[in-house]
């Protein structure tokens, strides 16, 4: 995994989107996100071999388009599918365990605090999500935004970590963001609910390091 596939990181559950899921991921991948994230949670998300089939679909369309294709919190579905990896926050932890059952696989991890960012480096991750950084409409239970401080501290103490920003944030407010140091924008809302995903992914895709 190299720091720039971290530049556009496209996550999307059924549940972010208006319209079909997969017609959605599809314009995102054709217009060029570099890294997906299957993100299907909440009361109202898929169950059983709904989810399933679904996680399937969305695997099939990231291979056609060669992008790696990650899962979150759910280890075992990741395992099953063969996934390129898995996303997991603190809770899901121990890493040194998730690590194991990953071997060349990708594992990215949620950080909120230097020691998390440091176990998280030190029980080797391949990248860590930073957020939420502005206020998220998509996570009812984010934490408050924290802004680019934490990032900015991250970047500095790991010069060559590849970090992900996440949370709230749009084609309006993506440079402060790349500047604060993170290599790529984690994002749901504003490609799965944007009118034109095309200019949307390609605005992401044009931010000044
Ligand atoms: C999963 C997650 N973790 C921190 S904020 C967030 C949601 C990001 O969604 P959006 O890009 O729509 O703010
Ligand atoms: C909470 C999260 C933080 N960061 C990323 C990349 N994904 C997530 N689901």
């Amino acid at each position: 995994m190299k720091r720039s596939d971290l530049e556009v990181y496209f996550i999307m559950g059924a549940e972010n989107c208006k319209e079909d899921p997969l017609i959605v991921l599809e314009e995102a991948l054709s217009a060029g996100v570099t890294f997906f994230q299957f993100r299907e949670k909440g009361d109202k998300g898929l169950k059983g071999n709904e989810y399933i089939k679904f996680a399937k679909q969305c695997q099939k369309l990231c291979k056609q388009y060669n992008v790696p294709f990650i899962v979150n919190d759910d280890v075992d579905l990741a395992l099953t599918l063969n996934a390129d990896g898995a996303h997991v926050g603190q809770d899901d932890l121990p890493l040194k365990y998730i690590r194991k059952q990953f071997e060349g696989k990708i594992v990215g991890v949620s950080v909120h605090t230097e020691e998390e960012m440091y176990a998280a480096v030190q029980g080797g991750a391949d990248y860590v999500g930073i957020g939420p950084i502005f206020e998220t409409i998509s996570k009812p239970d984010a934490k408050p935004a924290a802004g680019v401080s934490f990032l900015s501290r991250a970047r500095y103490n790991f010069p060559n970590f590849p970090i992900v920003a996440i949370g709230g944030i749009t084609t309006e407010n993506a440079n402060e963001v790349i500047r604060a140091g993170a290599d790529g924008v984690a994002v749901i809302s504003a490609i799965s609910q944007s009118r034109d995903r095309k200019a949307t992914v390609q605005k992401f895709k044009k931010l000044k390091k």
